[in-house]
């Protein structure tokens, strides 16, 4: 195995990125994206789960068994990781290095939990946090309705979450480098952009 081109790591920090379901992560990221075809990459997850028709090992995922993701785990390997139901997700150093080594900046987008993990690993070295917020409960209920990608019931389990996610990033518990509150898009991008772009 190549050794880590660490100078590229440290030139290249990771960025995390979360905020309640609905915030606009996914938005703001595209656009950024569009802006900056070369500079960013997310990094390959591993899952339990089985590849579905099309996917291909080291593409949408890396597909390990059960007992070679609890190896992962125990050697620290995962900067995160979850199960959910009958399947664990994780991103590994490696898997977040790879993208560091071609040059470019790895994208996190994660969920409370994993950022609480991330903040806390024994060994990674610490990326920098973004926690997108929306301006108020009302907007942001609305906006997960006008998405019209979810169930009643989805969308009252997102809005009980993000409530719970708002408090943490208010806590002193919080990792957050950089709080944006997403309330006219054009200025949270651009708010957005400038802490990932200049720090
Ligand atoms: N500033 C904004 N003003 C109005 N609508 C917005 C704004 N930002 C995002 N939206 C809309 O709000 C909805 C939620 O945004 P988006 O899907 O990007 O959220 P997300 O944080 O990625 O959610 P998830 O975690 O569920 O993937 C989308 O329909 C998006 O077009």
């Amino acid at each position: 195995m190549a050794p880590t081109d660490t100078s590229a790591v440290e030139r290249n920090r990771a960025i995390v990125i979360s905020g309640p379901s609905g915030a606009g992560k996914s938005t703001i990221l595209a656009r950024l994206f569009k802006e900056y075809p070369d500079k960013f990459g997310f990094s390959i997850s591993h899952t339990t789960r089985g590849p579905r028709a099309g996917e291909q090992n080291g593409r949408e995922y890396h597909f390990v068994t059960k007992d070679q993701f609890k190896e992962l785990v125990d050697q620290k390997g995962f900067i995160e990781h979850a199960t959910f139901g009958d399947n664990s997700y994780g991103t590994s150093i490696k898997a977040v290095n790879d993208i560091a080594e071609k040059g470019r900046i790895c994208i996190l987008d994660i969920e409370m939990e994993g950022v609480k993990q991330v903040a806390n690993h024994p060994t990674f070295p610490r990326p920098r946090f973004l926690f997108l917020q929306p301006p108020n409960e009302e907007v942001l209920e609305q906006r997960l309705r006008s998405r019209a990608t979810d169930k009643e019931e989805a969308i009252l389990k997102r809005l009980k979450q993000a409530k719970i996610e708002m408090e943490f990033a208010k806590s002193g518990e919080a990792p957050h480098d950089k709080i944006v509150v997403n309330d006219d898009l054009d200025k949270a991008y651009e708010e957005a952009r400038k802490f990932i772009i200049e720090g």
